[in-house]
């Protein structure tokens, strides 16, 4: 008797991960033209949430986006496109609302995301990453409203889940997915993650797949 296997969709979206990885940073002033045919998913939130060590740890590759302690590491759109067989492109982006950051760093970093997220249809989605211990702050409101504005769809993503208990987790998740319901392009499923234990990430890859077709 023979059993066809349905294919694991976890193991799919892992080795879809898991091709050749090119990456090209943003020099100050480019701009930042799309390829036509390489779809897009952009990593916005808060200076250290976990941005460039959830696209590792997604990738499975230690120190391709580099992380940092100083909040701030990242003050351009790193591209990171995954190779074969279907071709895209994560965007790191930089982190926002650190604190003593310099009003010029702040004015900049409006521009480089506002310029980035309008009018970009190779943008299929953007992963906004709340830090779970925190949940949302007005700050990350603001880049939602940009969002919803631009008509981008995304999704929020709670990181460091593995620095709270599980009750914690369970509350912050409830509370982000009522107000992820009043927001006209929010995903309404919460994505809790940790790259420190690799909680989510499965899904995360699923939901990466889904936004590129
Ligand atoms: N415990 C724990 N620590 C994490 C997790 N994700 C990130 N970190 C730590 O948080 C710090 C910041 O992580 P980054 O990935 O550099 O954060 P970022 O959002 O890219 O920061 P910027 O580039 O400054 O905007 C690092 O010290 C990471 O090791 C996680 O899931 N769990
Ligand atoms: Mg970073």
């Amino acid at each position: 008797m023979s059993e066809e296997q349905a294919p694991d969709p976890d193991e799919t979206a892992r080795k879809l991960f898991s091709g050749p990885i090119s990456f090209l940073k943003s020099a100050p002033g480019l701009q930042f033209l799309p390829d036509a045919d390489v779809l897009e998913v952009a990593f916005a939130g808060r200076s250290n949430v976990g941005k460039s060590s959830l696209i590792n740890k997604l990738t499975n590759r230690n120190g391709l986006a580099r992380t940092s302690n100083t909040p701030g590491r990242t003050q351009e759109l790193n591209f990171f496109d995954v190779g074969e067989p279907l071709r895209f492109r994560l965007v790191d982006m930089p982190g926002y609302g650190f604190a003593k950051a310099p009003k010029d760093i702040v004015r900049k970093w409006r521009y480089l995301v506002n310029d980035y997220l309008r009018g970009r249809p190779v943008l299929k989605r953007a992963l906004v990453l709340i830090d779970a211990r925190h949940g949302i702050k007005d700050i990350d409101r603001e880049i939602m409203k940009m969002l919803d504005e631009a008509a981008v769809s995304y999704h929020l993503v709670l990181t460091k889940a593995d620095k709270i208990k599980a009750s914690e987790l369970a509350a912050v998740t409830a509370a982000t997915e009522e107000e992820a319901r009043k927001r006209p392009a929010a995903h309404p499923d919460i994505i809790p993650t940790s790259s420190e234990t690799g909680l989510g990430i499965d899904q995360l890859r699923k939901a990466v797949i889904d936004a590129i077709g």
